[in-house]
């Protein structure tokens, strides 16, 4: 008997023994009850202009048997977020990838990245006990699954919002998931039959598939050659387990896959005393930022003037004012000696204008994003730079929430990306909109103040991706 239908054989097993626990009717109206939130993220965040990774947390695997003796999946998880993922898959199946529902269940609810339940799709009861663990996506093997049950299964899927990757090998599967109305195909390199592994198979069968549905090469996936190969011939999605898996430190290895990229400079902004200025001076990032405006985070022309004082001179220092009176930004400049002046108020043109005729700063104009009308509004502006940043009713700046990035995919001028970059979100920022800047700044506070582990972490990460 072949492995798959030996896998399939013993699901079906392991399904009907769920049944016996807790019913398809009850699965049923559990999910009717549960609300999903972000209804085919999955397929959303994969629709990007380059490649995305979805990084697999796997234990074990038919062909290479043990992968990770030591398996901390949770952490792995977080460091696949971390390296720029964008989205984690998790095998479910218990035999022979060792794999467990908790698994994914417990990333699912850690992460804030979509996650797919690798497991041998069988049965609808598995679709809704994915929907359940918390996954955006569920695998449908179009080897083990007549046309009919793949349009079924998609269908209960696309009722539940999560999606589903339909997995061929050649040719004819891929008409199978074609046939089945297939949003996402992916493509095995690897043979099933005998393991074998040849990246080219997605790349001859790339073909096959129309450029409206989403391509996911999957298997065997090793080095930055693989990428470039897929990228060349409009691969969106790189699905890889064994390769991250036996990496220690993943950032890297992302990085190392996914390319040289332009690291963007780095401002953290807020910095409010004295022992904030002793965090910044040890990781020496590119810009700082005061805050002359009412928020929690201001500090008035006379601290920030003591604090640039301590501050070492190659840190560049940003004014940060909402609609404030031109002859006081200019007293600041001053007093303070200020690098950059950021406007996150409603300044015009007019205003910008008359600044730039009285002093020799660079200024930037915040924009608060509401939607894409916005973007295309300031493109002409006279300032130096725009600063694009979340936009929340009477909250000038400091959200530390994420705006919808996909509005930026076409700014033409380099720009500063700001709104509730983290850790978790950096990388994948940064390499898909490729911004000159990043402004980082509730995200890396405890308790309201400069919190140095999370500024650290900030600074290892964006140095790996040099
Ligand atoms: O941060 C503030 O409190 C603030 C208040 C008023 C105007 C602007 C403000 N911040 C401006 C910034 O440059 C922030 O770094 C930017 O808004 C991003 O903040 P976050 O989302 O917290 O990272």
């Amino acid at each position: 008997m072949m492995i798959l239908d030996k896998l399939a054989d013993s699901t079906r097993k392991r399904v009907e023994a769920c049944k016996k626990k807790i019913s398809l009717e009850q699965l049923k109206r559990q999910a009717a009850e549960k609300e999903n939130k972000q209804a085919f993220l999955f397929e959303k965040m994969l629709k990007t202009k380059d490649i995305s990774f979805i990084c697999e947390v796997k234990k074990a695997s038919p062909s290479k048997g043990i992968i990770a003796e030591d398996f901390p999946y949770l952490q792995i998880a977080k460091d696949y977020e971390k390296a720029g993922a964008t989205a984690i898959s998790v095998l479910t199946e218990p035999e022979c990838f060792l794999g467990s529902d908790v698994y994914l269940q417990e990333i699912a609810q850690a992460v804030d990245i979509p996650v797919l339940r690798k497991d041998f799709t069988v049965d609808e009861y598995q679709i809704y006990e994915a929907y359940l663990l918390g996954a955006s996506a569920v695998l449908l093997i179009c080897a083990l699954l007549s046309v009919e049950q793949l349009l079924r299964f998609r269908t209960i899927a696309d009722e539940l919002g999560i999606s589903c990757l339909v997995e061929a090998h050649d040719k004819d599967e891929i008409e199978k998931a074609l046939a089945a109305k297939a949003r996402i195909i992916g493509v095995n390199n690897r043979d099933l039959r005998d393991f074998t592994v040849n990246i080219n198979n997605s790349i001859r069968m790339r073909e096959y598939v129309p450029d409206d549905i989403i391509f996911v090469s999957e298997s065997g996936i090793k080095t930055a050659q693989d990428i470039e190969a897929l990228r060349q011939h409009n691969v969106q999605a790189a699905l890889i387990g064994e390769t991250f898996m036996r990496s220690t430190d993943k950032v890297t290895a992302l990085a190392e896959l996914f390319g040289k990229i332009q690291v963007p400079k780095i401002k953290f902004c807020g910095i409010k005393s004295q022992a904030d200025v002793a965090i910044i001076n040890k990781v020496e990032p590119d810009y700082i930022g005061f805050i002359l405006a009412p928020s929690k985070r201001q500090i008035t022309v006379e601290l920030a003037r003591q604090l640039k004082d301590k501050l070492k001179p190659q840190i560049k220092t940003v004014g940060v004012f909402v609609d404030e009176a031109l002859e006081n930004v200019i007293t600041a400049i001053k007093t303070i000696q200020l690098d950059v002046v950021q406007l996150h108020g409603n300044e015009t043109e007019e205003y910008i204008e008359e600044l730039r005729q009285n002093t020799a700063v660079d200024i930037w104009k915040a924009v608060r994003v509401k939607n894409i009308r916005e973007i295309e509004k300031w493109q002409n502006s006279g300032a130096d730079k725009l600063l694009f940043d979340t936009y929340r009713p009477a909250v000038a700046g400091g959200t530390g929430e994420v705006f919808d990035w996909s509005v930026l995919e076409n700014c033409q001028r380099p720009f500063v990306l700001a709104g509730g970059l983290s850790s978790k979100n950096i990388v994948k920022a940064v390499r898909r909109l490729s911004p000159w800047a990043v402004d980082i700044n509730s995200t890396v506070e405890t308790d309201g103040n400069k919190d140095s582990e999370k500024i650290n972490e900030i600074m290892a990460i964006m140095e790996r991706l040099r």
